[in-house]
């Protein structure tokens, strides 16, 4: 099988200059103060870290870690911890400032924020991973709370993660505080629906964008890059509902079935096997192919900056709905433009996991927990109502699925803080 690396990302590519650039560009369009829009690119709080765990052979080793609040107008800040040996100060800050957009789309009650440790979390051991989650927690801890920042899972992190956040926060409290992470495990609090609700909510926003244009997605193409909570979840929604796979990619390689791959099996061997290497029923290509297979709807949802300006023009795909944050670059933004290719962006198009967190923190605080159609029902009205308020902004400026998603975005947020107005 083919080795994907993770790619050295050019500097006019950093995830934070694309956000900027989205941000700025969508700002000017909406006709926002120049003042606002430079209050808006600024992170409100950026906490940087450096930290020792004792590894299990006796020896002290270093970690760095970040969080970033980017901006609470419209309430506590939300977002989630990413463990990965390529975070840096710069990529936590874009994917904060994308969190206050992602909530203000789906018109939930938080601000954004992001946090990253930069380490590889296959080298640890349990016990050295549960040692660096519960120092980072407690360096994080001036910052967090359940009324002021609730984190939740991101790349390499999950459940157990988020539990020991909550066990380390909840000790130097003295009494147990669930709601200050989200995406728990079921025992101790968290939501049922919560670990599919990205990939669930992306599926649901398809489904309903399709249902809108009038297009079939019975029997359909679909390609995945990502094979973790949101690809792995999305590929299974897009499969139940009768799409065919074609292609799964991870960071260890990427499939190819033309009949369409068995997503049930992909994911129990994911499960087993910890990622797709070694799955036999597809044929291995590169994740350059991966990405450039004719299909109608691609997925991509593992890493920032996939589809760029040098890969852009080689997308078949006729939709791309962004499981991950930030795949697409401005340059390969107006690259699908120029092709019809219809971009549902990240910030509505994922905006499920946080979406399901929120339900979770409220659940949290009220202590009633809500079965899970309930949950499943809540979601999807909410995805849906964000996509067609995201529609119909795009018909009305005639402008991009992504820039109206913004142009809402912006508008709430500068809405609250103007009625806030700027203390003192
Ligand atoms: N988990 C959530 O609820 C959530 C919500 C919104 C957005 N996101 C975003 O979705 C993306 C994926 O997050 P996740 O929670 O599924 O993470 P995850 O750790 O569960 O899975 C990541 C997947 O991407 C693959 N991958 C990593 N590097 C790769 C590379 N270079 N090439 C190909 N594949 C690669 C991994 O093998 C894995 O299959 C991230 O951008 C994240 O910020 C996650």
């Amino acid at each position: 099988m083919a080795v994907t690396e993770v790619r050295p990302k050019p500097a006019s590519e950093d995830a934070l200059s694309v956000a900027l650039t989205q941000l700025r560009a969508a700002g000017r369009e909406l006709g926002l103060a120049d003042d606002l829009i430079e209050y808006l690119s600024r992170p409100q709080r950026v906490l940087s870290v450096n930290f020792p765990v004792k590894m299990d052979d006796g020896r002290l080793r270093m970690f760095a870690g970040y969080r970033v609040q980017h901006n609470f107008a419209r309430g506590p800040a939300k977002g989630g911890i990413r463990f990965h040996p390529s975070v840096t100060m710069d990529e936590v800050i874009a994917l904060a400032m994308w969190m206050t957009w992602k909530c203000a789309v789906v018109d939930i009650p938080y601000g954004g924020a992001k946090g990253g440790v930069v380490v590889d979390t296959k080298a640890l051991s349990l016990s050295e991973l549960e040692r660096l989650t519960r120092r980072f927690a407690t360096e994080i801890s001036l910052l967090i709370g359940p009324e002021k920042d609730i984190p939740a899972p991101d790349m390499y992190t999950n459940p157990q993660i988020m539990a020991w956040i909550m066990d380390t926060y909840s000790m130097h409290q003295g009494y147990s505080i669930p709601a200050v992470v989200t995406g728990k495990p079921l025992e101790i609090g968290g939501s049922l629906g919560r670990s599919a609700a990205t990939g669930r909510g992306a599926v649901d926003v398809l489904d309903e964008y399709a249902r809108t244009k009038g297009i079939r997605l019975q029997g359909a193409a679909a390609v995945v890059q990502g094979f973790g909570n949101v690809g792995g979840a999305a590929a299974r929604f897009l499969h139940d509902l009768g799409l065919k796979v074609i292609g799964v990619g991870d960071i260890t390689g990427a499939l190819y079935h033309e009949q369409g791959l068995d997503i049930p099996a992909m994911l129990e061997h994911r499960d087993r096997y910890g990622s797709i290497e070694g799955y036999e029923g597809g044929e291995p290509i590169s994740n350059e192919e991966l990405l450039a297979l004719p299909c109608d709807v691609l997925v991509p949802a593992a890493l920032e900056n996939q589809l760029t300006g040098a890969n852009a023009d080689d997308v078949k795909a006729k939709i791309i709905l962004e499981g991950a944050n930030g795949p697409t670059t401005p340059e390969a933004d107006e690259i699908f433009r120029d092709k019809g290719i219809v971009v549902l962006p990240d910030i509505l198009a994922n905006a499920g996991g946080v979406t399901v967190s929120y339900f979770e923190w409220v659940q949290g605080l009220e202590r009633f927990l809500w079965d899970e159609e309930e949950v499943n029902r809540r979601l999807r009205q909410k995805m849906t109502r964000a996509l067609h308020e995201v529609m119909e902004v795009a018909e009305r400026e005639d402008v991009t699925y992504r820039q109206a998603a913004y142009y809402l975005a912006l508008g709430r947020v500068a809405d609250a803080v103007r009625i806030r107005g700027i203390y003192p």
